[in-house]
C-alpha cells in the first residue's frame, strides 16, 4: 500500500510537488489559526481566575486576549478560503496529468491486448481510480498535516504551563491522530475489492450498452440487468465494508478526543484552584482540535481506497507493452518505402499457435500486392506487424531499408497508412473523422478523397455536409456508409504505403466494384497492400500470395 502511494507522490505527481506543499502549508495555518482563536478565547475567559498561572508561563490573559481576538477572527474563514482554493487546484491539476498520462500508457499498451480491454473497467480505471487519489492529498495528507501541526502545538502550548496536562492531553489527541492511519492497511482488502467490484460493475453496464441492438434482438437485457445486480450487490458489500471500518475509525477518534476532554477536566479539578486556568485553556485547545481530528478518519479510508485505486492504475500502466520502442531509434531513411519481409515467425501468445513460420514478402515501392488467405490465415495479423502494434518473435520486416524493429511507431506509421477490417468512426463530424488521417487537409482534398472512396455525394446531400456528425461508432450512419467514409479517411492518409483491408466489406457489389476498379486513380503513386478474401477481377494487383500455413505463396486469383 505504501509502495504505491509513494509511486503516486514521487512519480506521477512530482512535478507538483511546490503547489501540493504549498497547499498543505495553508491547511496547517489555517488549522493553527483556528487553535490560535479558541486558545485566546480560553485564555480571555480563564484569565479572571487564573492570571498568575498564565502570566507565570508568559501567556496573555484577560482582557489581552480578547484584545488579540478580534484582528484574527476574519483571517480564520480567510484561510479556511485560501486552503481549499490552493489545495483543491493543486489537486485538480495533479489528476488532470495523471489521467493523461494513464491514457498515453493504455494508447501504448492495448493494440494487442492487455487482458483488461473491457472497456467498462478501462474507463472505471480512468475516471474513478484516478479521482480516487484525490484523497490521498485532499482527504489523508493535508488534514493529516493540519492535524499533526495541532496536536504539537497543543502539546508545546500546554507544555509551558504544566508538562503532566500537556502530556495527558496530547497522548488521547496523537493517538487519536495516529489510529484510523492505523487502520487504513486493514481497510485496504476492502478498498480493493469496492475498486475491483466497481470496475466489473462499470464493464456490466457498458458492454451490454455498446452492443444494445444485439442485446435487445437476443433478448438478452434480462441477463445483462442480472449480471448488473450481482456487480452492484458485489460493489455495496465491498463498500459496506470499507463504511464498516471508516465508521470504527471515527467512534475511535472521537473517543480519543473524549478521552483528551476527559483529562483536562480531570487534571483541573486535581489542581485546586490553580489549575481551574490552564485545564480551561486546555478545553478550549481540545475543542478547536476535534475539528482537524475529526477529519482523520475519512483519512484513513481515503488512504486505502487511493492505495487500491493506484494499484489498479499501476497494474494496467506497468504492462509491458506490446512493442518496445527502440532506446536507440534509427532515423527513418528520407526516401524509399519498399517493404521486405523475410523469414517472419509470429504468434499472439506464446500458448497460441503460430500465425507466420518463415514468411516472406516483398512490397516493392509503387507495387499493388493482393493478400489472399481464409479466414484466421493472418491477413489482418500481417497488417498489425506492419504497423508495429505488434512484435514478430523473429525474422526481419524492412521499410525503405531500414529494420522496423529499429524505427519508432509513430514514424512508421507516417510511412504505412490502414483501414483496419473494424475501422471506427468517432462521435464527431465527418471532417474531424477525417482529418484523423490528415489534420491539416483542405476541404477539398477532404472532398477528393470522399469522391475516390464513392461518398461524396451522399455526404454532399446530408444538411450539414462535412459538420455532419457521426454519432459514436458512426451509429448515424448506415454500416456501408461508415465504411465508405472510413475508407475515404485512410485515402487521406499522405502516407505512401496503403494497407487496406478488407475495403469493401459491407458495400454492395456496384459500389465494390466502382471503388475497386478506380483504385488506380484512388492510390496513385503509393503502394498498395490490399488484403482481401476474393479478387472480383477489377483490382489489377501486380502481385498476387496466398497466405497457407503461415507463409506467402503466390497465386492467381
Ligand atoms: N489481437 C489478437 N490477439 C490474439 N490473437 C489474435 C489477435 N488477432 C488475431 N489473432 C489470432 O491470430 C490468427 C490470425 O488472425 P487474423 O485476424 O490475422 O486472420 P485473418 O486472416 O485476418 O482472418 P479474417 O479473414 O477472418 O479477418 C487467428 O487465429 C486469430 O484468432
Amino acid at each position: 500500500m505504501r509502495r504505491d502511494l509513494a509511486r503516486v507522490l514521487a512519480e506521477l505527481w512530482r512535478g507538483h510537488a511546490g503547489r501540493l506543499a504549498g497547499g498543505a502549508a495553508v491547511a496547517v495555518a489555517a488549522a493553527l489559526l483556528g487553535l490560535a482563536l479558541l486558545a485566546l478565547a480560553g485564555l480571555g475567559v480563564a484569565g479572571a481566575g487564573g492570571q498568575a498561572a498564565l502570566a507565570g508561563a508568559g501567556l496573555v490573559s484577560g482582557l489581552a486576549a480578547l484584545a488579540l481576538l478580534r484582528p484574527l477572527v476574519p483571517l480564520r474563514p480567510l484561510a479556511r478560503y485560501a486552503e481549499r482554493l490552493l489545495t483543491h487546484e493543486a489537486t485538480f491539476r495533479a489528476l488532470a496529468d495523471t489521467r493523461l498520462w494513464f491514457f498515453r500508457r493504455l494508447a501504448e499498451r492495448l493494440p494487442a491486448g492487455l487482458g483488461l480491454r473491457r472497456a467498462g473497467d478501462l474507463l472505471g480505471r480512468l475516471v474513478a481510480d484516478v479521482e480516487a487519489l484525490d484523497g490521498l492529498y485532499l482527504r489523508a495528507l493535508v488534514p493529516g498535516a493540519a492535524a499533526l501541526a495541532a496536536v504539537l502545538a497543543i502539546a508545546l502550548l500546554l507544555g509551558m504551563l504544566a508538562p503532566r496536562l500537556a502530556a495527558a492531553v496530547a497522548l488521547p489527541l496523537a493517538l487519536a491522530l495516529l489510529a484510523p492511519l492505523a487502520l487504513a492497511p486493514a481497510a485496504a482488502r476492502a478498498a480493493a475489492a469496492a475498486a475491483a467490484s466497481q470496475g466489473a460493475l462499470r464493464a456490466a453496464v457498458v458492454d451490454p450498452l455498446t452492443g444494445l441492438e444485439d442485446t435487445l434482438a437476443a433478448n438478452a437485457e434480462g441477463r445483462a440487468a442480472a449480471r448488473l445486480a450481482e456487480a452492484g450487490a458485489a460493489l455495496a458489500a465491498a463498500q459496506r465494508r470499507l463504511a464498516m471500518r471508516g465508521a470504527l475509525g471515527g467512534a475511535l477518534g472521537g473517543l480519543l478526543v473524549q478521552a483528551a476532554l476527559l483529562a483536562a477536566l480531570g487534571w483541573g479539578l486535581a489542581a485546586g484552584p490553580e489549575g481551574v486556568a490552564p485545564a480551561l485553556l486546555a478545553l478550549f485547545l481540545v475543542v478547536a482540535a476535534a475539528e482537524t481530528l475529526g477529519l482523520m478518519p475519512r483519512a484513513g479510508a481515503a488512504l486505502a481506497a487511493a492505495a487500491a485505486a493506484a494499484r489498479r492504475l499501476f497494474q494496467a500502466a506497468d504492462q509491458p507493452p506490446p512493442v518496445a520502442e527502440p532506446a536507440a531509434p534509427a532515423p527513418l531513411p528520407p526516401r524509399g518505402h519498399a517493404i521486405r519481409i523475410r523469414d517472419l515467425r509470429f504468434a499472439w501468445a506464446p500458448d497460441r499457435p503460430p500465425v507466420f513460420e518463415g514468411l516472406d514478402l516483398d512490397v516493392p515501392e509503387g507495387a499493388r500486392v493482393a493478400i489472399l488467405g481464409p479466414s484466421g490465415s493472418g491477413k489482418s495479423t500481417l497488417a498489425a506487424l506492419l504497423l508495429k502494434l505488434a512484435a514478430p518473435q523473429g525474422g526481419r520486416i524492412t521499410l525503405g531499408g531500414a529494420d522496423l524493429a529499429t524505427l519508432p511507431a509513430a514514424a512508421v506509421r507516417g510511412r504505412i497508412a490502414c483501414l483496419t477490417q473494424d475501422a471506427r468512426l468517432f462521435d464527431d463530424t465527418i471532417a474531424a473523422n477525417l482529418r484523423l488521417a490528415a489534420p491539416e487537409a483542405e476541404d477539398a482534398a477532404l472532398w477528393r478523397a470522399l469522391e475516390a472512396a464513392r461518398v461524396a455525394e451522399l455526404v454532399r446531400a446530408l444538411p450539414e455536409g462535412l459538420e455532419t456528425r457521426c454519432g459514436e461508432a458512426g451509429a448515424r450512419l448506415s454500416g456501408g456508409q461508415a465504411r465508405r467514409l472510413a475508407l475515404a479517411r485512410a485515402l487521406l492518409s499522405p502516407a505512401p504505403v496503403l494497407i487496406l483491408d478488407e475495403p469493401a466489406a459491407g458495400l454492395d457489389t456496384e459500389t465494390e466494384c466502382e471503388f475497386l476498379a478506380t483504385l488506380d486513380a484512388a492510390t496513385a503513386g503509393r503502394s498498395v497492400i490490399l488484403i482481401v478474401h476474393r479478387l472480383i477481377g477489377v483490382e489489377r494487383p501486380t502481385r498476387i500470395l496466398r497466405l497457407i500455413g503461415g507463409r506467402a505463396i503466390p497465386a492467381t486469383g
